[in-house]
């Protein structure tokens, strides 16, 4: 069942659409990761789901009951949605001892003491913190406090838990113990968890589905693997790993989910999607790809400009592991950069056509050094998919 329900919600300052029409459907005990660049609007709808912001338009529906409607106004206090926070700031009091800071929302609802106390205990239990009860937050290191700050979240049992960016301000090696953390706990309570991020390894790492943001839009949401391995247009294909987006060359569509695309002097065989396989039929003259292969030479264009792509910009998404350093291979290139990574290079491969590819490899290679490269896969996608 869907806990959250957000229908075509805006949300505006000024002029500026920060959160545009956006709809999503959340399910009871899943982690969804909102993903995106600085001032998509992430932080914009989780303060919308919280009820510290009003939405102009739509409805946003907690297990059920509508908490906030754009028309009539209608609005339920944050409070009264029983939704944990966890802000990047951890916003503990300092002068109230660890076990104090967790049970203290409980003892403003005055809750019997022998309840709170099991609360409190089971809490720190979960984040494993037993032993911290009575230390002052400022002898806690900064992943501590975050976990004291999801402790207290849990004890108020709430029906979801919002994180804003709860790593920011931890160094690498602490973030990636906390996202450790923060899937135990997961595990461990069922919450549902909605949690925002710029880091697209963290959202990768972590959440069951991300919803990509841009300018106030939803692009895609889905499985971290299918945004990988299928991304629906060139802004979620660039931001989410690693990779290259590449104009499209000739295509032969083979059916099947699958055509032949041209790269420089090479043919590869490479995924499409179904809006890609149909926009690239309609724009050829042809009906809807019925299995049979249809062949159509368009020239590799800039794909900025959709008009001058008579495959109806399509761009094809590249990305390291499925390219291989081949003495066979068909594609040439020269090496302009080699980043060793420990246990494998980093490659930048300049393609014959100028077009540039990252390619992981076991050896170390000469900057300027010609290789030849074989590509098993590559996904292609229809730019006209983006909303
Ligand atoms: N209270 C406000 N008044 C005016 N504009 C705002 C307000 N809050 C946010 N914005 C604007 O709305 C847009 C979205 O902001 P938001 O904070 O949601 O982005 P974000 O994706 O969370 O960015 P970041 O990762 O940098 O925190 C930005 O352009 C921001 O400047």
């Amino acid at each position: 069942m869907a806990v959250i329900n957000l229908h075509n919600v805006t949300k505006r300052f000024g002029d500026y659409r920060a959160v545009n029409n956006v709809s999503l459907d959340i399910a009871d005990g899943e982690f969804v990761a909102l993903l995106g660049p600085s001032g998509c609007g992430k932080t914009t709808l989780l303060r919308l789901l919280a009820g510290f912001e009003e939405p102009d338009d739509g409805t946003i529906s907690l297990a059920g009951q509508v908490v906030a409607d754009g028309q009539s106004r209608r609005m339920v206090a944050p409070e009264d949605r029983n939704l944990g926070i966890v802000f990047q700031s951890y916003a503990l009091w300092p002068h109230m001892p660890v076990a104090r800071n967790v049970g203290y929302p409980l003892e403003v609802r005055k809750m019997s003491r022998a309840e709170r106390d099991r609360r409190i205990r089971d809490a720190l239990s979960i984040v494993s913190l037993e032993d911290y009860a009575d230390r002052s937050p400022s002898e806690l290191s900064g992943g501590q406090r975050q976990r004291v700050a999801l402790a207290r979240c849990l004890v108020m049992e709430p029906r979801a838990v919002l994180l804003d960016e709860p790593l920011a301000n931890l160094d690498v090696h602490l973030r990636e113990t906390m996202q450790d953390a923060f899937l135990d706990f997961h595990r461990r309570t069922g919450a549902t968890m909605i949690y925002v991020t710029h880091d697209q390894a963290e959202a990768m790492a972590m959440a069951d589905r991300i919803a990509v943001m841009d300018r106030g839009h939803i692009r895609q949401m889905a499985a971290p693997e299918t945004l990988y391995r299928e991304p629906s247009d060139q802004m979620v294909a660039g931001f989410v790993g690693a990779g290259a987006v590449l104009p499209v060359g000739g295509i032969t569509l083979q059916g099947g989910g699958r055509c032949a695309v041209r790269l420089g002097d090479a043919s590869i065989t490479a995924r499409i999607s179904q809006a890609a396989c149909a926009a690239f039929s309609q724009n050829n003259g042809h009906g809807p790809a019925n299995g049979n292969s249809v062949t159509v030479q368009a020239n590799p264009t800039n794909l900025t400009d959709a008009h001058n792509n008579p495959a109806g910009g399509l761009g094809l998404c590249l990305r390291p592991e499925d390219i291989t350093v081949d003495d066979t291979g068909s594609l040439g290139g020269r090496v302009d950069d080699c980043v060793y990574l420990g246990g494998r290079f980093r490659l930048l491969v300049q393609l014959d056509n100028q077009q540039s590819l990252p390619v992981y490899s076991n050896q170390r290679a000469r900057i300027g050094e010609r290789i030849s490269l074989s590509i098993r896969d590559g996904w292609v996608f229809s730019r006209q998919e983006a909303a």
